[in-house]
């Protein structure tokens, strides 16, 4: 009976822990592939997609003739991220990097932050500015007054061209009048 006992108790801890270390081992084997795969997946995803600064002699010579245009991100990009989403600001000498670039090409900023915020913590005014996603869109402006002293002000880029300051998403917008036509006929 003794032996029996000790059988029963000894074959499930066995059994178990055996079971045990063969899931951990597995969890192991499919964390290795999974992260093969996503290595693998990402060696190819950067074969398309290179680093702009390991191959910018590269750039360079493709881009000859050609007008280049500067995209850039701005959380963990411009800035680097920190815990709490106001504090994300930019370094001095990204401001002045950014400035540089701008100088030299049309330069752009994209984020899903509000338009106004990115503008806050970037401060510059050669540069588009494209928030929430790219639904909110602002190019490099100066405002200036048209007419007389009491007449508004107009919106002009460097060669006096007017400016649309909001493009928001205009060919979707036939869309989004239908859906909000039909919402308040349903609303209504
Ligand atoms: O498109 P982005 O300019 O990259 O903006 C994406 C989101 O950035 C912000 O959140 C991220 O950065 C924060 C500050 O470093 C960080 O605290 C947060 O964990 C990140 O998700 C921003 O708050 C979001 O609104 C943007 O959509």
């Amino acid at each position: 009976m003794h032996l029996f006992f000790d059988y029963i108790l000894f074959f499930p801890s066995f059994f178990f822990s055996g079971r045990e270390s063969y899931i951990s081992k597995g969890n192991i084997l499919m964390g290795l592939l999974e992260l093969s795969t996503n290595e693998n997946e990402y060696l190819s995803w950067l074969k398309k997609h290179p680093s702009a600064l390991e191959t910018f002699d590269e750039i360079i010579v493709k881009a000859k003739g050609d007008k280049i245009v500067v995209f850039l991100d701005y959380d963990g990009t411009l800035s680097n991220i920190v815990p709490n989403p106001d504090e994300a600001f930019m370094s001095k000498k990204m401001k002045t990097v950014v400035g540089e670039v701008a100088r030299c090409f049309p330069t752009a900023i994209i984020s899903g932050r509000s338009r106004d915020k990115v503008y806050e913590f970037v401060k510059l005014d050669d540069i588009y500015y494209a928030g929430s996603h790219g639904l909110d869109i602002a190019a490099p402006f100066q405002c200036i007054k048209v007419g007389d002293s009491n007449s508004h002000n107009k919106c002009v880029d460097k060669n006096g061209d007017e400016v649309v300051l909001f493009q928001p998403a205009q060919k979707y917008l036939p869309s989004i009048y239908k859906n909000c036509i039909n919402d308040i006929y349903i609303n209504v």
